[in-house]
């Protein structure tokens, strides 16, 4: 079995990864799409990517690939708290600049107007490469943004600690693949369904009556977003998470009634949480 995940290793994926796979199972991709485009091409059996962070919301790279395809589906959700430490190879007054992925630099923004006003940020792949680059690049003075287990594996030193703007700091991270059967969890407790639902052009009231659909039948939303089409300003499509329980049943007749609105539905996914502390 090979599990693909946003690497390269010791990546706050890889850690969701690890909480669930045999770590040599475990294949790193550079990017988000590459990891999902193996997936579709069957190179490997599951993929591990981030969903959504609290304090930064969506991760974009995630939702837009998987908007409108058939061939994947989400089959469990993994929730890590994300703990940002910076990093560097010898402590610095002023580093030339500091580079981590485009979530964490955002996740630490306050620490960093507070500390490092005026140096630049640098976005780059994913955390475990900004550390990486530190490691191969010794010389210079730059720090990077990453986890603790990226300081242990390239040997750097931890200049400030947990330094995220929010100490509730975590990410979801979906474990996905191309097998369409409806899996049967024993952890009937917690669980989740993902939709993404295109509503019909200009009928007035269209998101109310949606809405509706699971309001009068008691069906509980974990959240609802909307996101560019990407065809015209002010067209978009809204991601709904739904927790299930006794009420499967109810969910599917909703989404008839959706569907008969002339509403379009994608069905992303049925899953189970898997929460770490
Ligand atoms: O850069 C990493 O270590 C990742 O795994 C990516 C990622 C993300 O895209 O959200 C994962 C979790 C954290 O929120 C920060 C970065």
């Amino acid at each position: 079995m090979k599990v693909g995940y946003l690497g390269p290793k010791s990546s706050f994926t890889f850690q969701a990864a690890s909480e669930l796979f045999a770590e040599d199972t475990l294949v790193p991709f550079a990017s988000i799409p590459l990891t999902l485009e193996q997936l579709e091409a069957k190179k490997i059996d599951f993929a591990v990517v981030p969903i959504e962070n609290s304090l930064e919301g969506s991760v974009h790279a995630t939702v837009d690939h998987l908007f409108g395809q058939s061939s994947i589906t989400v089959k469990e959700e993994v929730i890590l708290p994300i703990r940002q430490q910076l990093l560097g190879t010898h402590s610095m007054e002023q580093p030339e600049k500091i580079l981590s992925h485009p979530q964490a630099l955002a996740q630490t923004k306050q620490y960093l107007k507070n500390h490092y006003p005026g140096v630049p940020l640098e976005a780059v792949s994913s955390t475990t490469f900004a550390a990486q680059y530190l490691a191969k690049h010794s010389r210079e003075k730059v720090l990077a943004i990453a986890s603790e287990k990226a300081a242990q594996e390239y040997n750097l030193k931890i200049i400030a600690a947990d330094i995220q703007d929010n100490v509730m700091n975590q990410t979801r991270f979906w474990v996905l693949s191309t097998e369409k059967k409806k899996k049967k969890t024993t952890n009937q407790q917690n669980k989740k369904a993902t939709l993404f639902i295109t509503l019909p052009a200009n009928l007035p009231g269209a998101l109310h009556q949606v809405l509706a659909a699971f309001a009068w039948r008691e069906i509980d939303l974990a959240k609802i977003e909307s996101r560019p089409l990407k065809t015209h300003l002010g067209e978009y499509f809204f991601i709904i998470d739904i927790v299930l329980n006794e009420n499967e049943a109810l969910l599917e007749n909703a989404i008839t009634e959706i569907e008969l609105l002339h509403a379009k539905v994608q069905w992303v996914g049925r899953y189970p949480i898997n929460k770490f502390t």
